[in-house]
């Protein structure tokens, strides 16, 4: 379990984390979710020992992080930041890996970089934007880490590769269980993967429930926008969509009788963290 007890960050006049408390464990997906200077980042850094709390602590499975390498080699952390020499060559940082993670698997990041395309005789500043995730998520994926932190994964990614890597990432999760924090804005994109949702706003946690209590809070209600507007009023409606005479309205709470013509969907994510973020 990764615990953050009392967790305040400040940068000089920033006040990027107050007195935050959250725990990741149980071998389970969770998105970590935010608008832009939230706080996801800088939590992540903390986590991972890259940044020194200006109050409280974080714990993995019981022992402070802090210069802890026993603590620290059980979490594998794909940040925005790249901590690898442009000179190195992929396959040499797979190598290094090995050395602060012993369960690395080199035989699992040669075949993952061979289904990226990934040529790991190349330097690493020799790549593009897209190849350098892709090095480094390959690098969090064999790690053979308890903890796997994915900070923006799919930046740069194209549509081919960021399909794979939520493949990969749910093989992986099949075959050796782990707890992953996934830091994303591709809201859409995760949803079906995440199996909890942590969500921060102006680092403070506004929401942090498991995926499929969020899906129960609301329903999404479509068909002839006349019908969905007659179906809506005096509903609480998070927001709508139109598109032709057809009509998607987000709602909160219980569906209750719902008329025949009209459809109704499990509440999306996304519109959920819209409404929640946006005041
Ligand atoms: N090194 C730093 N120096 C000063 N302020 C910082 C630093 N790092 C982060 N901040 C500030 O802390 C706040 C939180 O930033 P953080 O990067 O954690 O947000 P985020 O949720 O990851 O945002 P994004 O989704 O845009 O990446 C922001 O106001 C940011 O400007």
């Amino acid at each position: 379990m990764i615990e953050a007890k009392n967790i305040t960050k400040n940068f000089r006049q920033v006040s990027a984390l107050k007195r935050l408390n959250v725990s990741f464990g149980g071998n389970r997906i969770y998105g970590l979710l935010g608008r832009n200077g939230a706080g996801k980042s800088t939590l992540l850094n903390l986590i991972a020992n890259r940044l020194i709390p200006s109050e409280g602590f974080v714990y993995v499975d019981g022992m402070p992080v802090m210069e802890n390498d026993t603590a620290l080699g059980r979490i594998s952390y794909m940040s925005e930041d790249t901590l690898y020499e442009p000179s190195v060559r992929v396959r040499r940082m797979f190598e290094w890996s090995k050395l602060f993670h012993p369960e690395f698997d080199l035989a699992y990041s040669d075949t993952l970089a061979e289904k990226f395309g990934l040529d790991p005789r190349k330097k690493f500043g020799q790549l593009s934007t897209g190849y350098r995730s892709i090095a480094k998520l390959i690098a969090t994926l064999a790690s053979g880490a308890e903890y796997l932190l994915f900070d923006e994964p799919v930046l740069g990614l194209d549509a081919n590769h960021r399909q794979l890597f939520y493949q990969e990432l749910l093989m992986r999760y099949a075959e050796k269980p782990c707890t992953v924090i996934l830091s994303t804005h591709l809201i859409e994109e995760v949803s079906a993967l995440i199996e909890h949702v942590v969500i921060i706003k102006d680092g403070s946690i506004l929401l942090d429930r498991p995926a499929e209590e969020i899906r129960s809070m609301g329903f999404t209600v479509s068909g002839r926008k006349e019908d969905v507007l007659a179906w809506c009023t005096g509903k609480n409606i998070l927001g709508s969509q139109e598109l032709g005479g057809l009509m998607l309205a987000h709602i909160l709470g219980e569906p209750g009788g719902i008329p025949e013509p009209l459809t109704v969907t499990p509440l999306d994510l996304q519109q959920l963290f819209i409404h929640l973020t946006n005041a």
